[in-house]
């Protein structure tokens, strides 16, 4: 039990009509803050200075202000709100009725005796009308009763049947029949519903189905004190006591109670409902008061929450959070679960649409928190997906091993968004809302892209090293065709180019028809054929402007080699055999040179469809020697025609590398005649060069003297001595090597000639 001193009593409603706040701390501090939903309200009506104050200290023990002495002032003004000292009974005892000191008018005695009263009826289970005996059958006091049947019935939808307890004051039970007394009373009553004004479904209901009546007697207070003073434990008992056959709160359904500490709200708006006269329905009243106090509930549930919000908002906005999940739910489950326990003597109903509120609002607050952890979750992505793909691109590897390992990257950063995304979603029930699908959806996009464009740099990448590759093989074969120069030229070069075509194509297609689809694939190679004939076709005209060098190198070949490859000796052949080789040589190459007048290089036509394996191979690389033998065969499959072969020297051009080469070679036949005709060595006789080397023989000697010479001989002496003394005798050895090798070029072709 708590301290009476503390609780002594709320003063709830003022005699200025205004409802003070406090109602829920006094219920607090007087120790009823946990009783929930298992107490009771009795209100206490009645004439002023009836005794009110004293019968409710007597029975509740509480500590209302009483009347003292012989003073007809008014002591309880508005409604006051005391405890009983044992039980969980709220009590409120209501201004006296006939209230002298309130004045006439709109907000008069009369609105202000009727709305407490009113109040007192709808607030609680029991309501005391306190009568004395004396006054009993005056008008003025059933007029009370009248008013709050009828403003009762008027106002009210009661969730139960208003019980009132009728008291009558200084009984004489010597003199009075109590139940004559009380069935006059109850007549009265019933003769008062007849006479009030009802709703149409009021019409038939009788009285006791909406009013449970029951009366008490108390001896008189001042003649018979002692056996009042009994009445008044008598009565305490029927309140207090279960087992008393006239315990007045016998069948009270506490469910019909709303939580203790939303009783303020419910005063609030009774007050307020009556005093704006409004239809009010009590058990809607109730609702909302609980509707009220869940929404405070709810509030409070979010509140508890803000600053653990806060932080993991602020923790998500600095980086992705691999515990958002956990510390989600956390929040979650800590805010719900001080909802529940809250509300749980509230109506089921309103209890749990506040709960779906509460959950909505934490998930819409949650949400952007979460929309900061996908961004992080994609910026991580990325920033992986850039490191994985610097990586691998530094390794440099092959094609077919970058494709794989970009495979596996794309594999992992998948699995890495689903567990990101799945790893951010606190509850499953959230899923629909957030768009979790959604989100993994566009996520892998983002990740889609940026792989395929890894795979389309590296395909690029490896299409052009490839191009480059061809290239080289191409430039490799012109070289060849040109330096062998003879009537195969044209063939030479067709074979060599379809073979180089067909083994690089088989190469590429095998490495790049894993990884991209057949169409890509044949796109690509076409490409790349039609590439490798224009590679060709440049390549040929580039190498053509030097054809007289080649011409003239061809020419070299068969005049001064013989078949074995030796250079002829002139000496031993006759000049008309020579002319012969000359002008037989000459010849050849005049034929070879009348290949370079037309040409085609082409890729075949109808290379995109299902002609194209076949006709890659037989790619059109002819030269007018051929050229009425490869037309005729190509259009049996091709159907090109002769305009294709494009003119590769013109008339002017031949005939201008015609002059150069005659000229040219005419220079080489005459030098062939004087190199046959003259003879340097062979003029020089035998016994010049023994007297040359005993001039030098004397000259070298002579030499000697020579400081200058005789000095760097010794130095170079000594450091070759040096130098096999130390072990490093290869150092001269070198040096010599080199110095002599220097030497014998520059001199070799001198001494050569001279011999
Ligand atoms: N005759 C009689 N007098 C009583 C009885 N009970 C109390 N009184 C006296 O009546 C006077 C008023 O008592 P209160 O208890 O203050 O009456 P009240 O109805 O609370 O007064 P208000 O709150 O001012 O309306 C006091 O002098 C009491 O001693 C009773 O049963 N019979």
């Amino acid at each position: 039990m708590s301290d009476q001193s503390q609780t002594q009593y709320h003063h709830l409603i003022d005699d200025q009509c205004q409802l003070i706040p406090g109602l829920t701390n006094f219920i607090r501090q007087s120790g009823l803050g946990q009783s929930h939903n298992s107490y009771n309200i009795v209100s206490i009506i009645g004439s002023q200075n009836s005794g009110k104050s004293t019968l409710l200290n007597r029975v509740f023990g509480t500590n209302f202000q009483m009347l003292s002495g012989s003073s007809r002032t008014q002591t309880t003004k508005g409604i006051w709100v005391s405890r009983d000292k044992e039980q969980n009974i709220l009590i409120l005892d209501v201004e006296g009725s006939n209230s002298r000191q309130r004045g006439k008018g709109e907000k008069g005695s009369e609105f202000y005796e009727r709305s407490t009263a009113l109040f007192a009826l709808a607030f609680s289970q029991i309501l005391i009308i306190n009568c004395n005996s004396l006054n009993l059958g005056h008008e003025s006091e059933y007029s009370i009763i009248k008013i709050i049947m009828e403003m009762n019935i008027r106002l009210f939808r009661s969730d139960q049947v208003k019980q009132m307890l009728i008291i009558i004051r200084d009984f004489n039970d010597e003199v009075d029949n109590f139940k004559e007394v009380t069935d006059s009373i109850r007549n009265e009553i019933y003769g008062i519903w007849g006479e009030i004004q009802k709703p149409p479904e009021f019409v038939n209901v009788q009285p006791e189905q909406i009013f449970k009546i029951d009366f008490f007697t108390s001896s008189h207070f001042q003649y018979q004190r002692q056996k009042f003073e009994s009445d008044m434990v008598q009565l305490r008992d029927r309140f207090i006591n279960p087992g008393n056959p006239y315990n007045l709160f016998k069948g009270y359904n506490y469910n019909t109670n709303i939580p203790i500490e939303a009783l303020e709200d419910l005063a609030t708006t009774l007050w307020d409902t009556i005093q704006k006269n409004e239809d009010l329905n009590l058990p809607n009243q109730k609702l909302q008061a609980s509707q009220v106090r869940c929404l405070k509930i709810k509030d409070q549930a979010i509140d508890l929450i803000n600053q653990d919000l806060q932080k993991l908002k602020q923790d998500a906005e600095s980086n992705y959070l691999m515990d958002f999940n956990e510390r989600a739910q956390s929040i979650v489950t800590r805010s719900l679960h001080h909802y529940d326990t809250e509300s749980q003597y509230y109506v089921e109903k309103i209890k749990i649409e506040m709960r779906k509120v509460l959950n909505d609002e934490i998930k819409t607050a949650l949400y952007p928190i979460f929309n900061q952890q996908i961004t992080s979750l994609q910026q991580n992505i990325k920033k992986d997906l850039k490191n994985n793909l610097d990586n691998l691109d530094s390794r440099n590897t092959s094609f077919k091993k970058y494709m794989d390992d970009l495979n596996f990257i794309k594999q992992q950063s998948k699995q890495v968004i689903t567990q990101g995304v799945y790893q951010s979603l606190p509850f499953n029930e959230y899923k629909a809302d957030w768009e979790i699908v959604k989100i993994e959806n566009q996520l892998n996009k983002v990740l889609e892209e940026i792989i395929n464009n890894a795979r389309e740099i590296q395909f690029v990448k490896y299409i052009n090293s490839q191009e480059k590759t061809i290239k080289n093989s191409i430039d490799a074969l012109i070289s060849n065709c040109f330096d062998t120069l003879d009537s195969q030229f044209w063939e030479s070069m067709k074979q060599g180019f379809n073979q180089i075509l067909k083994e690089n194509e088989n190469r590429i297609r095998d490495q790049i028809s894993q990884f991209f689809d057949h169409n890509r694939v044949d796109k690509e190679i076409n490409n790349i054929l039609f590439q490798s004939h224009q590679f060709l076709q440049d390549d040929i005209q580039k190498k053509v402007r030097e054809l007289p060098y080649y011409l003239l190198k061809r020419f070299k070949r068969t005049f001064l080699k013989d078949e074995k490859g030796l250079t002829r000796k002139w000496k031993e052949l006759e000049e008309p055999a020579i002319q012969q080789l000359f002008l037989d040589s000459r010849k050849s190459i005049e034929d070879i040179l009348q290949e370079f007048t037309r040409f085609k290089v082409s890729a075949p036509q109808s290379h995109q469809n299902n002609a194209r394996m076949n006709d890659i191979y037989s790619s059109v690389v002819v030269g007018k020697a051929q050229m009425n033998d490869e037309v005729r065969q190509a259009r049996q499959s091709l159907d090109f025609q002769n305009e294709d072969f494009a003119v590769l020297l013109d008339t002017s051009q031949i005939n201008k590398i015609k002059q150069q080469f005659l000229d040219e070679s005419e220079e080489e036949y005459n030098q062939v005649l004087r190199q046959r005709n003259t003879s340097f060595n062979a003029n020089i006789p035998k016994w010049m060069w023994v007297v040359l080397v005993f001039f030098m023989y004397d000259d070298v000697l002579r030499w000697m003297a020579n400081p200058l010479l005789l000095y760097p001989i010794i130095l170079l002496g000594s450091f070759i001595g040096l130098c096999i003394a130390t072990g490093y005798q290869s150092i001269p050895k070198i040096l010599f090597q080199q110095i002599f090798g220097q030497v014998t070029t520059l001199l070799g072709p001198l001494l050569l000639k001279i011999k």
